[in-house]
Parts: C-alpha cells; structure tokens; sequence
C-alpha cells in the first residue's frame, strides 16, 4: 500500500515538506524547508526530482519564501519574489515543466491583482496549491487514456527511469499508466531499467512498484534487447522532461537506447506527458539544453568509488529520442499519434 507523500505543504509552519529521494530506499526522510534557496539546492542536488514534481516544488519556493522574508510593503516583497524565482529557474535547465510553474505562479497570482502582502502571500499559496491538485488529476487522465493501449488480460512493461508518484505530486505519469493497468484488473508485469547513473528505477520505480504490489524485476539498461528478445513486453512506456513541437523528446538519459531497441523489436514506445511538458516553443531536439551533471555520479555509487581516479566522464543527464522511434505521446487530453508537429500544435490549441 502507498503510504508516502512526495511533497506537503505544511500550513502551520509555512514550510514545505519533501521526502528526500536521495537517500531512498535505504531511508525515508522527510525534511521542512523554509526558503526558496534551500529549495533550491534541493532540486539541483536531486534531494527532490522529476520533472512535474520539481515544476509544483518551485512554485512552492517562492510560497515558502514569501513567508520567510521581511519586506517593508507589497512591491519589495514582490521584488523579493522576483529573486526567488530567478534563484529556482536556474536549478536545472532541461525540465520545461520547471520554468512552465513558474510562469503559472506569475499568470495565477500576479502581484498586480493583490493589495496587501498578506493577500499576495495567500495568492502565491492558493496558485502553488492549484497546480499541485491539477498534477493529480491530469495524471490519473494520462492513465485514464492510455488504457485503450493495454492488452486485453495481461501487459508486460519495459519502464526507464522513475516516473511514479516520486516524480509528481502523486500518482505518476508513465508509472501511473502501469499502475491504472494493475488497478484495473491486468496481470502487469515491468522490466523496471536500473538507470544509471542516478538508479532511479532501481532505487525508486523498484520501491514504488513494491509498495503499489505490482510484479517487477529489475533489469540493467543494456538488458533491454535481450529482455524483448526472450519475452513477450508489450509496450515500453517512458516519462519526460520537455516534448518539443516536433515530438523529439528529452527524458532521463538512456531512453534513447531504449526506444531504438524498441524500434528494432517492433515493440511499440510509448511517452506519457502532461501538456505542461510539451513545449512548442522548442522546435527540434537541437534546441533542447541537456544537463550535464558531475561526473561522481559515474564515477561512484552511494559513496563507493567503481572507476579510476582522474578518469575523464562525459555525463548527460538527460538524451532526446527523435520522434520517429516515439509510437505515441499519451496525454492528459488524449493519445498523440504521427505527424507529431501537426498533432501537437492541434492538441495545446484545442
Ligand atoms: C514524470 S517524468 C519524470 C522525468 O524526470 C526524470 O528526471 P530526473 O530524475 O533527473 O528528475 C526522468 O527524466 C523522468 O522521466
């Protein structure tokens, strides 16, 4: 049974609540931040992650900061605010659902509308609080309509990454298509892929697989192919970090691999992304800014080192898989099937 909440907004202190991932599924440590900057930190150090999620916890960020400081009137608190929203736009560059938040935070409570700071700070926080409950239900809608993918009685899964109720206020994106499918009845199995470096879908989809009772096993990245080969997976299913007009799409590095695997079994790949991850003003997978992140992460394991001292890495945290090996986009209005540019545009505008 899930019993475990991602992130919480705790009213009587005026601080968020966040379960730090980084330390699971050794721990389960629940930390109270009380500053956009420690907030900060906590999305660029991955304590917090995901992209839906990390969007809900900066806009969160500038709630707990408008809490935190002490300004004189109205337009230095907003001032303030500014700074802090800078401060969470710089954390990590590739999720568009980080900066897609924050211009929410601005179009919903905008301090325009607001009098008092008093009213701005309950503004700030009503607008947190509606993108939060909107991330729910948009992702049970996700799962809601990738059920008409699912095979009658049974489906196997290929999954990469983490992309459950860890990576989103609850629920989950693609793991919330997997976990729908056990919930509606099928016998659901997944190959969960480690993903290295951060093991997330070791560390993470394992444990949240566990607790949601769904059959697994954990699989190293490069098994991919050899899974397909030796067993019937009906479909791979992936999350992602922006979806640009073209229908490329950038996700945990690795996905790549595994939709070219896919391609070449004939597995179908399927992306499930909210609307706030499809980005038209990002036209190709040329105009996407992968994270490079440091190399210890390669270079070690919980604190152990496995490589060469001095040895140079190379470390995407992210790839973009081209919208040729994509089968669908399932999202929170409906499945997204090729011409990705045409489909897309027709999908935001509708
Ligand atoms: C619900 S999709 C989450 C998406 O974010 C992950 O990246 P990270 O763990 O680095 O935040 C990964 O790309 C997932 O697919």
């Amino acid at each position: 049974m899930k019993n475990y909440t991602s992130i919480e907004w705790i009213d009587a202190n005026k601080t968020l609540r966040l379960l730090d991932q980084s330390v699971l599924p050794a721990k389960v440590v629940y930390n109270d931040y009380t500053s956009a900057g420690d907030i900060a930190t906590a999305i660029k150090n991955m304590v917090v992650r995901g992209a839906p999620l990390i969007g809900v916890t900066a806009a969160y960020g500038l709630v707990v900061e408008s809490f935190r400081v002490k300004a004189a009137d109205i337009s230095e608190l907003a001032d303030l605010i500014e700074k802090a929203d800078v401060l969470l736009r710089a954390t990590r560059p590739t999720a568009v659902n980080l900066f897609w938040a924050l211009d929410e935070m601005k179009r919903l409570a905008p301090v325009s509308k607001f009098e008092t700071q008093t009213q701005y700070k309950a503004g700030l926080l009503s607008a947190a609080q509606q993108l939060a409950e909107q991330d729910i239900q948009i992702n049970k809608k996700i799962a809601q309509h990738a059920m008409q993918l699912m095979p009658k009685n049974a489906v196997t899964f290929i999954h990469h990454c983490n992309t459950g109720s860890l990576a989103t206020v609850d629920y989950g994106t693609a793991l919330g298509v997997i976990r729908m499918a056990h919930e509606q009845g099928l016998a659901t199995t997944v190959f969960v892929d480690e993903t290295r470096p951060r093991l997330q879908g070791a560390k993470l989809t394992s444990w949240e697989l566990k607790q949601l009772g769904i059959k697994h096993y954990l699989i190293v990245d490069g098994a991919s192919s050899s899974v397909m080969s030796n067993n019937k997976v009906d479909l791979c299913i992936v999350g992602c970090d922006r979806v640009a007009a073209n229908g490329d799409v950038a996700n945990k590095i690795g996905t790549c691999n595994l939709a070219i695997v896919a391609k070449a079994h004939k597995v179908p790949f399927f992306v499930a992304a909210p609307l706030s991850t499809i980005d038209l003003n990002t036209l190709c997978r040329s105009d996407i800014e992968i994270e490079q992140r440091d190399g210890d992460e390669v270079t070690n394991i919980d604190g152990a080192q496995i490589a060469p001292e001095g040895v140079l890495v190379y470390n995407p945290a992210f790839d973009v898989t081209p919208a040729e090996y994509i089968s669908a986009i399932i999202t929170e209005k409906g499945i997204v099937y090729p011409p990705f540019q045409e489909n897309l545009q027709k999908l935001k505008e509708a």
